[in-house]
C-alpha cells in the first residue's frame, strides 16, 4: 500500500447521507494567513480550511500523514511504509500505548529517574517498576540483563508473570539530559528480542541530540516488529498545537485506532494543517534545516547552563553534561530532600527547579537531585540564579541548607 494511503473506496461521485459531520460552509472561519518568523506567510485556503475545520479520520489527515510517512522513512532509513497514526501530542500516544498493554501489577522496565508523564500514566496501574540504571551514555545494558535474570528468555513463550514493555527515553533523556550510545541500543534491542520485549520508544528530543549525527532510532533496527516509536513536535514546531505521531506494528496500530475512535475521534485537524502547510512549504529539506537551528540553540543554552554551574556549583554538586535535550540533573550531595530546598529557598530567591523524587516511581521517597530546564532562562539569568538555589545562605555547610 503506498506510503499512507487511505482506502476508500466509494467513487467521487458518492452522496453521503451516511457520517453525522457539521455543513462547513456554515463555520464562521474561511480562510487564514499565518506569518513566518522567515519573512514568508502561510496560506490556509478556504479548501484547507474547510478539511481543518471538519472532522478527520483517527489515524489523521490522510495528506498530512503521507508526509509524516515519507519524513519517518527518510529520517530512519526504513524500506517499508510505516503504520502512522497522529496523536495530541506524544504523551496522548504514550498515555493509549500503555494504557492498551498494561495490566494491574505488571512489570515494566523502565530506567529511573523517568518523565513524571510517564509515571503519572503508569501509577493508577501500581506497576512493579524493574528501575534500570543509566550512566551519560543511558541504560546500561548489564542492568536490563540483571532485571531480567529472574526469567528465561524462553518464559517469554509461556504466560509467566515477567516483564513485558521497555520504555525509553533514547535521546536528551527527561530529566537525564542523557543519550542512548547507537551501540547500547544496539545491545538492548537484542535482549528485548530474547525476551519478547515490547520496546516503548519514546523519543520528543530526537531533534535536539547535539551529537554531530543524530544516533539511529530502535525504530530504524526494528526488524521484529517490537518497537512502539513516539515523535513529537512540540519542542521544534509548538507545544501547544498538541501534535504528535507515532509509528508502530500493524496489529498493536489497529487497537491504538480503536481507541483513538472512542476518546478524543482525532487530533485538531486545523493544527494537521497547519504543520502540513508548513512542511508542504519548507520540504523536508528545509525542515532539516530548521530543527538544525533548534538543535543549536538549546546546545548553546546548554553551554550556558553548564558554565553557570561550573562558575556557582563546583564542589557543592554534581552533573553529567546533557548530551541533548533541554535538561540538566544535577545531583545536592548532603541534601537529603531537595523538595524542601526548592520550596523553603529557592522560591525565596526567585528560582524554581523541579525536585528529583518527582522522577522516581516512588515519588515519596526523597532525592538529593533536582532538575534544571534550560529552555527559557537567557545567560544572565541563567549565571544569576544557577547558585542561588543551591548554595548555602551563609557560611553554613550545604547540609545546614534544609
Ligand atoms: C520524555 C517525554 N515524553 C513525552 C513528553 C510529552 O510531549 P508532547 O505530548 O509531545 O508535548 C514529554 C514532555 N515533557 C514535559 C512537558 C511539560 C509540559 C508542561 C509543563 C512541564 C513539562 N515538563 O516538565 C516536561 O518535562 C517528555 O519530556
Amino acid at each position: 500500500m503506498e506510503c499512507g494511503a487511505i482506502q476508500i473506496n466509494a467513487p467521487p461521485s458518492l452522496i453521503s447521507l451516511a457520517v453525522g459531520m457539521p455543513n462547513p460552509d456554515m463555520f464562521p472561519f474561511e480562510e487564514a494567513t499565518v506569518k513566518l518568523r522567515n519573512g514568508k506567510s502561510l496560506q490556509i485556503s478556504a479548501k484547507q480550511m474547510k478539511t481543518g475545520l471538519q472532522y478527520a479520520p483517527s489515524p489523521g489527515v490522510p495528506a498530512f500523514r503521507k508526509v509524516l510517512c515519507d519524513m519517518q522513512k527518510k529520517i530512519h532509513n526504513l524500506t517499508y511504509e510505516p503504520e502512522i497514526f497522529v496523536t495530541t501530542g506524544s504523551q496522548d500516544g504514550l498515555s493509549k500505548t500503555f494504557e492498551m498493554c498494561m495490566n494491574v501489577n505488571d512489570y515494566v522496565l523502565m530506567e529511573e529517574p523517568s518523565y513524571p508523564g510517564a509515571l503519572g500514566i503508569l501509577k493508577p496501574y501500581h506497576p512493579r517498576v524493574l528501575a534500570l540504571e543509566g550512566d551519560r551514555d543511558g541504560i546500561k545494558p548489564e542492568s536490563l540483563r540483571r532485571a531480567l535474570s529472574l526469567w528465561k528468555p524462553s518464559d517469554a513463550q509461556t504466560d509467566a508473570d515477567m516483564p513485558k514493555i521497555l520504555y525509553v527515553i533514547p535521546n536528551g533523556g527527561n530529566p537525564t539530559g542523557t543519550s542512548l550510545t547507537y551501540e547500547r541500543k544496539q545491545e538492548i534491542y537484542q535482549i528485548a528480542s530474547d525476551y519478547d520485549l515490547l520496546i516503548i520508544e519514546d523519543d520528543p528530543y530526537y531533534f535536539l541530540q547535539f551529537a554531530e549525527k543524530p544516533s539511529p532510532s530502535f525504530l530504524s533496527m526494528d526488524v521484529d516488529g517490537r518497537v512502539m516509536r513516539f515523535d513529537s513536535f512540540s519542542k521544534v514546531l509548538s507545544a501547544g498545537l498538541r501534535v504528535g505521531f507515532m509509528t508502530g506494528p500493524k496489529p498493536l496500530m489497529q487497537r491504538i485506532e480503536y481507541h483513538i475512535q472512542v476518546s478524543l475521534l482525532h487530533t485538531s485537524a486545523l493544527a494537521q494543517i497547519l504543520i502540513l502547510e508548513l512542511l508542504k512549504d519548507i520540504g523536508h529539506a528545509g525542515f532539516m534545516d530548521h530543527v538544525t537551528n533548534v538543535r543549536n540553540f538549546y546546545m548553546s543554552q546548554k553551554e550556558k547552563m553548564i558554565a553557570a554551574a561550573t562558575k556557582h556549583l563546583k564542589g557543592l554538586a554534581e552533573w553529567n553534561e546533557p548530551t541533548g535535550g533541554m535538561f540538566v540533573w544535577i545531583n545536592v550531595p548532603g541534601v537529603k530532600d531537595t523538595s524542601k530546598m526548592i520550596s523553603e529557598r529557592a522560591l525565596k530567591k526567585e528560582v524554581l527547579l523541579a525536585p528529583g523524587n518527582a522522577f522516581l516511581a516512588d515519588s515519596t521517597r526523597p532525592s538529593s537531585y533536582v532538575r534544571a530546564s534550560y529552555s527559557l532562562a537567557s545567560e544572565v539569568e541563567l549565571d544569576k540564579h544557577c547558585g542561588s538555589a543551591v548554595k548555602p545562605c551563609d557560611h553554613r555547610s550545604i547540609t545546614s541548607v534544609c
